[in-house]
């Protein structure tokens, strides 16, 4: 391997071409050596101003050049299993965008894919675990500092969705980071997921049902409530209220200066992701490079995936039941424990 990690981004879209940049600009220890995209003039774009990277329009052609030690998968999710067995074939450190796969059974395949290697090769890019608010949540829920935690209020709104998002992408693309989220900082597993359809926007596209309403409990019985509304139009907000039993803790309000001036109140509304969770994206980047170059992850594992993959399975059959139904996981193996 060279002193730097040499890493191909497979999609360069609206979270790739982020990602590539990040790299480029902010990231110690990695370089960006190619870029896939089917769209080969959008992976041309892509690298324009990094010297010495390379466009593909295919995986393979990026790992046949021999200058590829690792790989950041940016593609939509229901493309990820055939690139994550790809390029775990030729087991290399991996850095996947959320979800691992939609749905419990090709992401089971991705976990016995990789344990027949025997180490953890793939980071699944639940960025809200390297955000300062959740970190800070996360402390005050394992330090019990308040008591027990009760209740987990969540919002996460986006501004509009792009062409092709789905009525169980609301579940399988957004809702699925509520999942890994609530796992990660309850540190228990999920058992069951409900949702409610309720009154609609106008301004959701045709075939999209939006706000929905999740309700999902975990194994103590901690209950929390999603509101996911994707075609809010004023921005983009992440937020969580947790109710303990000695207080109450918000997270997630918009960052940026917060001005009173000549009779008025106000701040800044984020308009996007990639505004809310930049550092985030930054640490866990860095972290996923850190330690693929001691050839191990840095952050949520295929298991975190799996996991996440059946509560998205669950919810999209909750979606169109109306019931609340179980979250069945097979065993934990080894690997993950
Ligand atoms: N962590 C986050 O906050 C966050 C934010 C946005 C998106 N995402 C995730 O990032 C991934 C990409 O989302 P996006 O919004 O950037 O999508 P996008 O549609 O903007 O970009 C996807 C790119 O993949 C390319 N592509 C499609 N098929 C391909 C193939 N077979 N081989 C190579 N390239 C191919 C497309 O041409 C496009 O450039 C998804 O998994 C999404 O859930 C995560
Ligand atoms: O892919 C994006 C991304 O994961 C964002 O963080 C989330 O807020 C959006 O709902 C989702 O569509």
């Amino acid at each position: 391997m060279a002193d730097n990690l040499r890493v191909a981004v497979i999609g360069a879209g609206r979270m790739g071409a982020d990602h590539i940049q990040r790299l480029h600009s902010h990231i110690h220890g990695a370089d960006v050596a190619a870029v896939v995209d089917i769209d080969l003039d959008r992976a041309n774009a892509a690298i324009a101003d990094i010297p010495g990277a390379k466009a593909f329009a295919t995986a393979a052609e990026a790992y046949e050049s021999g200058d590829v030690d690792a790989v950041l998968i940016a593609t939509p999710g229901f493309l990820h299993e055939a690139a994550l067995l790809e390029a775990l074939e030729r087991d290399i450190p991996i850095l996947c965008e959320k979800p691992l796969t939609p749905d419990a059974a090709s992401a089971w395949k991705i976990v016995e894919a990789e344990q027949k290697l025997g180490r953890k090769r793939i980071q699944v890019g639940f960025m809200r675990r390297f955000d300062t608010d959740y970190a800070a949540l996360g402390g005050m829920i394992r330090s019990a500092e308040l008591g027990e935690l009760l209740m987990l209020h969540c919002r996460h709104r986006n501004p509009d969705t792009p062409p092709g998002f789905t009525n169980e992408m609301l579940i399988n693309d957004s809702v699925v980071h509520e999942f890994d989220v609530i796992r990660y900082l309850t540190g228990e597993e999920i058992t069951s997921v409900q949702v409610r359809l309720g009154k609609a926007t106008s301004k959701a596209p045709a075939g999209q049902h939006d706000p929905q309403h999740v309700l999902i409990e975990t194994e103590s019985g901690v209950l929390a409530d999603v509101e996911i509304y994707v075609n809010a139009q004023f921005g983009y907000e992440v937020a969580t209220q947790a109710a303990f039993e000695d207080g109450i803790v918000d997270i997630g309000g918009d960052g940026g200066p917060y001005v009173r001036r000549a009779g008025r109140w106000g701040g800044v509304v984020t308009p996007s992701f990639i505004e809310r969770f930049g550092a985030a994206y930054d640490v866990e980047v860095q972290a996923w490079v850190d330690a693929a170059l001691r050839d191990e992850i840095g952050g949520p594992s295929a298991w975190d995936g799996y996991a996440t993959a059946a509560c998205c399975e669950a919810g999209v059959e909750a979606q169109k039941s109306g019931e609340k139904v179980a979250v069945t996981l097979n065993e934990k193996p080894e690997l993950y424990r």
